[in-house]
């Protein structure tokens, strides 16, 4: 583990330069072998696999999903994983319009068409007698029914309405700013059949957790009208591939456009597939990478969770120079507890915050004097505690 005022972080996907360089090398050292990290920087591996080693006080995903980290097994940890809410939704947006665009015009097969030609004598000819298979239809006065409304959803329903389109949007739990930030224009459905039965194309921007498995599933495919073009740019198991494939397969579907191919979905003539390419530009990767590594040292250095998935938002900005940063079960008393081994410490409290949120909670407490390692081990013998850190500024 790094000495008390440096930190070292595990990296174990390419994270762009533009992040790392905010954790600067005089206290920070990333790599992809460090033995005992303080924190881990990742966008897509699976960490479920993976033995997290003790070492570990936060989880940084530079991206929106976290259904590749056990976040259930680090909460038990008291561990934040912070996310970017956001930073790549215009990347992510921008996709679904060229797999909209390219599912109306047939792009993909006539692309393939005229790659196929071999130039010979005759191509005019050949291109217009072979071009009649690829006639489409305009998104404009379509309607697109978008399944979840935060960060990418907004954004593309906002897109589809300048392009002309009905939006029917459908979020049970649409946050207060994403709901300001939609345009008037978009009618609410009341659910997923509704939006299903009402739409011609239907665009999923859901994180995949159990609630979310198979949200489109055979019998909800059956809502579909028959020219219908389903786009999952959420994760692959938000909808039932197999399930989307049959209804490809008995013409009850028209077109499925997917950024995350698997066997079921390969070489299907009505399936246009992407390598997970949503948040693949330049801009977004730039703008994860420095959101979570700002989120990242702001907690490492001064106990702060901004965008922690699993935490409450807790920021207090630092009016003395001895921080305990404490993450306990959400249960009573544990403030007075917290308070009572720090006063019999003879302790003076200079300023607190403590939020919870769901069953974890999260106290930081900025005290007058230096803190004795015995008052973090007293804390850390609290039952709910999970995690204590003491933040000195050095
Ligand atoms: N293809 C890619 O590269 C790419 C990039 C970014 C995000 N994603 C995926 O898209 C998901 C959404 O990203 P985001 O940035 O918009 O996240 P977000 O958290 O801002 O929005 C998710 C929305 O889904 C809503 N929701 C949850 N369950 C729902 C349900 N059953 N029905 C309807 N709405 C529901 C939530 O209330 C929330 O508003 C991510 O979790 C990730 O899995 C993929
Ligand atoms: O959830 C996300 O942010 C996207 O799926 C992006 O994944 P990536 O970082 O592996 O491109």
């Amino acid at each position: 583990m790094a000495d008390k005022a440096s930190f070292a972080v595990l990296v174990l996907n390419q994270i762009s330069k533009a992040g790392l360089e905010r954790l600067p090398a005089g206290r920070y050292l990333t790599g992809k072998d460090l033995a005992e990290p303080d924190a881990i920087l990742v966008r897509s591996a699976d960490m479920h696999s993976m033995a997290i080693p003790a070492s570990v006080l936060a989880i940084g995903r530079a991206g929106a999903g976290t259904n590749n980290i056990p976040v259930q097994a680090l909460n038990a940890r008291g561990v934040p994983v912070f996310n970017t809410p956001g930073a790549n939704a215009n990347a992510v947006k921008e996709l679904v319009l060229a797999g909209m665009l390219m599912a109306a015009r047939r792009l993909g097969a006539a692309q393939h068409f005229v790659a196929q030609l071999d130039g010979a004598d005759g191509l005019d000819k050949a291109i217009e007698e072979g071009k009649k298979p690829f006639a489409g239809f305009e998104l404009a006065n379509q309607t697109l029914g978008v399944i979840g409304l935060g960060k990418v959803g907004c954004l593309v329903a906002d897109a589809a309405i300048k392009l002309g389109m009905h939006v029917l949007g459908y979020d049970p739990d649409i946050t207060v700013d994403a709901a300001w930030s939609l345009p008037s224009q978009v009618q609410r459905a009341a659910s997923v059949e509704d939006v299903l039965r009402n739409a011609q194309l239907v665009t999923l921007h859901v994180p995949l957790v159990e609630a979310t498995r198979h949200l489109v599933n055979a019998d909800r495919l059956r809502l579909m009208r028959a020219d219908g073009v389903l786009l999952n740019f959420s994760r692959e198991g938000v909808a039932d591939d197999a399930a989307v494939v049959a209804a490809l397969d008995a013409r009850r579907l028209g077109a499925y456009v997917c950024d995350f191919p698997n066997r079921a979905i390969l070489r299907h003539p009505q399936v246009i597939a992407f390598p997970h390419l949503g948040a693949s530009t330049r801009e977004a990767e730039e703008n994860c990478a420095r959101m979570v590594a700002d989120q990242l040292r702001d907690f490492l250095e001064h106990g702060n969770i901004r965008n922690a998935v699993n935490f409450p938002q807790v920021t207090m900005a630092r009016e003395s120079n001895w921080r305990v940063a404490i993450a306990n079960s959400n249960v009573p008393n544990m403030l007075g507890q917290i308070s009572t081994a720090m006063a019999q410490a003879g302790l003076n409290i200079h300023n607190m915050v403590n939020k919870s949120r769901g069953d974890m909670a999260y106290t930081l407490v900025d005290v007058d004097s230096a803190v004795d390692p015995s008052v973090l081990e007293t804390i850390r013998a609290i039952d709910g505690v999970l995690a204590v850190r003491y933040l000195p500024v050095a």
